[in-house]
């Protein structure tokens, strides 16, 4: 079992205190979007968190920028209903906190209104050190991202691992440290070389949460359509640990054929005649 009381939901506290308890086992974070996926995942995990990734794996956008406010809070509230245990946190999207503090406050605190989940995630370093402080100290968790951040994808030309050159670590691992002291009770780190999420999981003084990282993180998160194998080209840092896409495929050729062929639906699956004077 993990470190979760009865019938209570873990909260961000819980999961801040697993820093430096070196008895805690690591972080189990992972994506879920819908009822289904949130019933399944709330069985195994810490942290539910409900994406902005939604964008590209349900929506089948190319990036994660179109997606909405609006979008988050459906998703969220679907997997806030097939959940109990795990620690539900929420994305906000793109252009929907930039600006400044009061604008990240209201998404904020919409989301955490209409969904009741637990947190909220952004993306940035050092430069949103100060929203991530005004939102804190008025009632709402924050979990940080720093690495590869997916929203600044126009800035960046393409998603790929940073970090690589040793000359980039210091200003990492400082946008990282500026996230956590400013209040943030985790921070997600994306994509960054093997030795700087190292660095960055010494330096910081809440969970670091690696996804592409390393596994001296004291978490790791995946999105979990591409660890089951649904999403048809995944990241270098995915393990699949199942070919669910597989497996429906080959389910839906036996379907076609089946139907073809007469050979489905069978009696099993039909309604006979009520014979006799039986009552209608
Ligand atoms: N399904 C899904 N899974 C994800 O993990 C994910 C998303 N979508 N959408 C938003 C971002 C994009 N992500 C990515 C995508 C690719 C790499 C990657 O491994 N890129 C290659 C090089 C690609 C290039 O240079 O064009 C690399 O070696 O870094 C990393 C993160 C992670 N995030
Ligand atoms: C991959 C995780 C960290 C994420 O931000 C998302 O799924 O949107
Ligand atoms: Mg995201």
């Amino acid at each position: 079992m993990s470190a979760q009381s009865a019938n209570r939901r873990l909260t961000a506290p819980d999961i801040a205190a697993r820093k430096g308890d070196a008895e805690a086992a690591p972080i189990v974070a992972l994506t879920a979007y819908t009822a289904p996926m949130a019933r399944l995942v709330d069985q195994v995990a810490d942290v539910i968190l409900v994406g902005d990734s939604l964008g590209m794996v349900v929506y089948g956008y190319d990036s994660t920028l179109p997606v909405t406010v609006d979008m988050m809070i459906l998703h969220a509230q679907a997997v806030m209903r097939a959940s109990t245990r795990a620690l539900v946190v929420v994305d906000l999207p793109f252009a929907a906190y930039e600006a400044g503090p009061v604008q990240a406050f209201e998404a904020a605190a919409r989301i955490m209104k209409e969904t009741g989940c637990g947190a909220v995630k952004l993306e940035g370093g050092a430069h949103m050190a100060e929203t991530v402080r005004f939102i804190t100290q008025r009632g709402i968790p924050v979990m940080g991202h720093t690495g590869l951040t997916p929203q600044a994808i126009a800035t960046l030309g393409s998603f790929r691992a940073q970090g690589r050159e040793r000359a980039q670590w210091p200003q990492m691992i400082a946008d990282a440290q500026a996230i956590a002291e400013a209040g943030a009770f985790s921070v997600v780190v994306e994509a960054v070389a093997e030795p700087l999420a190292v660095e960055i999981t010494k330096a910081v003084h809440v969970p670091v949460i690696g996804i592409g990282a390393s596994a001296q993180c004291d978490g790791q998160i995946l999105v979990l359509d591409d660890m089951l194998g649904l999403t048809p080209r995944t990241p270098k840092f995915v393990r699949r640990y199942a070919e669910i896409g597989a497996q429906a495929e080959r389910a839906l050729a036996d379907y076609a054929q089946e139907v073809r062929e007469r050979r489905f639906p069978s009696p099993q699956q039909t309604y006979p005649e009520r014979k006799g004077d039986q009552k209608a």
